[in-house]
């Protein structure tokens, strides 16, 4: 029987179950990213000025960012189309622009025509700042450090914007409610009204033309983010996995993970034929 303000959902194993809303989460229309709403700036590649530098991001400052995998520097960005904020940490490289900081200490100048390791992190405030074991996002971002580190340069672009997949906070734990009600990760947030995944990397795209980074060895599970760089006109030469840390409370995450979002959860590999395409 059905209740008033109790809305069913399909689970991924097509069982069906009921989630009453909170009285403060009504089920809302589909939402889009504000600048997509607004009509300012299509998803995809990033704007470029003529005289071809990064037009959408803003660098705003950089400092030493001394981390357990080494010392980095954080180099901070405004999106000037989104407003979000997001931090690139950088060992090795030479940045137009950074000439004294430990961006360019460990590697600088060097041109050895290797890609250079990349990470896009979408902001999990619960797993990368709580340490929640109910998604892996903690232990890869430092897992995407240390890969840095050993490597002795690359980036890892820390995207703010991002939080829950691009719909936020309060949305992500309104969906982990839904979830602990037994729906998985993409139902919960149909069931919010709100797509699977709202994120956009015109913005990280940005970041990586302002630091002169063309060709990437891209560290993610994630073939979206493959398709996004390259769409955007940045080259991923390689992906580089990371290893899946699995916990009791994340196995079901990672597994819809794998079998609904295709996730890859096997070796590194060069990018596959429809990883090569901007399709989404
Ligand atoms: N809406 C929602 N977001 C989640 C959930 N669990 C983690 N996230 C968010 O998902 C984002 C990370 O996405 P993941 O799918 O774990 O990994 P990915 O970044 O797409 O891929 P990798 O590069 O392989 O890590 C972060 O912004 C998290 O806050 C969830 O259950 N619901
Ligand atoms: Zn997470």
């Amino acid at each position: 029987m059905r209740h008033a303000g109790v809305h069913e959902i399909a689970t991924a194993s097509g069982a069906r179950m009921s989630c009453a809303p909170l009285p403060d989460s009504p089920v809302r229309p589909r939402r889009e990213a504000p600048f997509v709403r607004a009509g300012i700036f299509p998803p995809g590649p990033a704007l470029r000025r003529p005289d071809g530098t990064a037009a959408r991001v803003e660098r705003v400052t950089s400092t030493r960012m001394p981390l357990a995998q080494g010392l980095f520097t954080a180099i901070g960005y405004r999106d000037r189309v989104t407003g979000d904020e997001i931090v690139a940490l950088v060992m090795g490289l030479d940045v137009p622009g950074e000439t004294d900081g430990p961006a360019t200490a460990a590697g600088a100048g060097r041109s050895d025509g290797e890609p250079v390791p990349v990470r896009l992190h979408s902001e999990c405030l619960t797993g990368d700042g709580f340490g929640s074991l109910r998604c892996d996002c903690g232990p890869q971002l430092q897992a995407a450090l240390a890969v840095v580190a050993e490597a002795g340069r690359g980036v890892v672009v820390y995207l703010r914007g991002h939080e829950g997949r691009g719909i936020g906070l309060l949305d992500k734990l309104r969906a982990y409610r839904l979830q602990d009600a037994g729906a998985d990760t993409v139902d919960a947030n149909l069931a919010l009204g709100l797509p699977e995944d709202a994120r956009e990397y015109g913005g990280a795209v940005a970041v990586l033309t302002d630091l002169g980074v063309s060709a990437v060895a891209l560290i993610t599970n994630n073939p979206a983010k493959t398709r996004a760089l390259t769409g955007g006109g940045v080259r991923v030469v390689r992906r580089l996995a990371l290893p899946a840390a699995v916990t009791p409370a994340n196995i079901g995450y990672l597994r819809t993970k794998r079998d609904r979002m295709h996730h890859q959860f096997g070796p590194s590999t060069a990018p596959g034929p429809d990883e090569a395409t901007s399709r989404r």
